[in-house]
């Protein structure tokens, strides 16, 4: 089933994320991706895919993933933050990093654990539910 998977990394982070979407330009390839408005850009030089880039995170684009995953429409982040250097726009970080738990959302901030979901069969396969709040 085709899925909704939003890209994000900050500027140290870009080269990792691009990195890593190569890897996996097979699997991603399937699914709607959309990303912060930077990251989208170069994704979508580097990898010749159609990303939907919403503004850029600094400028609200975290955010709109954030309303994304209120309203249910995505199913997975992949977000590189940088742990080592701030960022103007930290609430809206960590608002986004919240929603995920709010929505149990599978998210990855790191090349390992994005490995692992995007090769997982819970993830390739159409069976596997997530429990969502019921609120
Ligand atoms: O700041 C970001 C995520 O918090 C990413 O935004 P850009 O992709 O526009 O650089």
């Amino acid at each position: 089933m085709q899925k909704t998977i939003a890209l994000v990394a900050h500027d140290h982070k870009k080269p990792d994320l691009i990195k890593w979407a190569l890897s996996h330009k097979a699997e991603l390839c399937k699914h709607k991706l959309v990303a912060t408005g930077t990251t989208g850009g170069l994704l979508q030089k580097e990898l010749n895919l159609d990303i939907h880039r919403f503004k850029s995170g600094p400028l609200g684009g975290d955010q709109q993933i954030g309303a994304l995953i209120a309203e249910q429409k995505l199913d997975c982040l992949i977000f590189f933050w940088d742990p080592l250097n701030p960022a103007p726009h930290d609430p809206d970080v960590k608002a986004l990093l919240r929603l995920c738990s709010v929505w149990n959302l599978p998210v990855a901030c790191t090349t390992s654990t994005a490995d692992m979901i995007v090769t997982s069969p819970l993830f390739i396969g159409d069976d596997y539910q997530r429990d969502i709040p019921d609120l």
